[in-house]
């Protein structure tokens, strides 16, 4: 099963991800951009004020691509449970918001039409939601994404993902506590893997 941890900058998935850890040892779990080096290309591209906005969504779809084959299909095939900090979603949101500064008609379609042909979308999405101005603060702005005004752009975009794919959003205020908010998590996650086993033994 791959549950994946979607939200703004700063609204906690990475804390959530590290204390889903000792939950769940025999899980595999995994982040995008990851650490190959199409991930080193992708944070290149984030520190380049200037980098054109369609080159950067391939190269952050290049680093799914090989995170796919290398990490995801793998483990799923091997029947474990894989939770990813950032995923498809994050494209869908983010470089669609990007791409909508250039000629790109309904950028949002246009990126997850590319997935479609060739992704294995999340079988459950925890969403941490957070408003723009607390998700720049947290974050600290320390890449050209992390601004309120960009975010906000950013946070609509994953409204209409929710919107669009009810069944598989779980969302989650993360202007509570931190203690609260993975206490929120852990609990999704206990109930998605019972629901899942109830499926599978139905
Ligand atoms: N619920 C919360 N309330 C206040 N601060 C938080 C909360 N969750 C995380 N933080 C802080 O915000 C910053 C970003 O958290 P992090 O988990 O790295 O978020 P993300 O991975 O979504 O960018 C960290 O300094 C973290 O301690
Ligand atoms: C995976 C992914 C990340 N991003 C952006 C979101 C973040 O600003 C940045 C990831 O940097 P990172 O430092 O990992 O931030 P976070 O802890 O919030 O996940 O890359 C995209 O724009 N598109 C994507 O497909």
């Amino acid at each position: 099963m791959l549950i994946t941890l979607e939200g703004l900058d700063g609204s906690g998935k990475t804390t959530a991800w590290e204390a889903l850890h000792d939950a769940y040892p025999d899980a595999v779990f995994t982040r995008e951009p990851t650490e190959s080096w199409y991930g080193d290309a992708v944070y290149r591209s984030m520190s380049d004020e200037d980098a054109d906005p369609l080159a950067e969504l391939f190269l952050f779809t290049a680093d799914h691509a090989d995170h796919l084959s290398r990490v995801i299909r793998p483990a799923l095939e091997a029947g474990k449970l894989v939770v990813s900090d950032r995923y498809s979603d994050s494209r869908f949101a983010y470089q669609a918001a990007t791409l909508s500064e250039t000629d790109l008609t309904r950028p949002l379609e246009y990126v997850q039409g590319i997935h479609a042909a060739f992704s294995r979308p999340p079988d459950a999405t925890i969403y941490l939601d957070v408003d723009p101005e607390t998700a720049a603060a947290r974050a600290g702005a320390t890449n050209k994404f992390e601004r309120a005004e960009y975010l906000a752009a950013v946070r609509d975009n994953y409204e209409e993902l929710i919107e669009a794919n009810p069944e598989r959003f779980v969302r989650i205020d993360a202007t509570e506590p931190p203690e609260d908010v993975v206490e929120m998590v852990e609990r999704s996650v206990e109930r998605l893997l019972r629901e899942r086993e109830r499926r599978d033994g139905a």
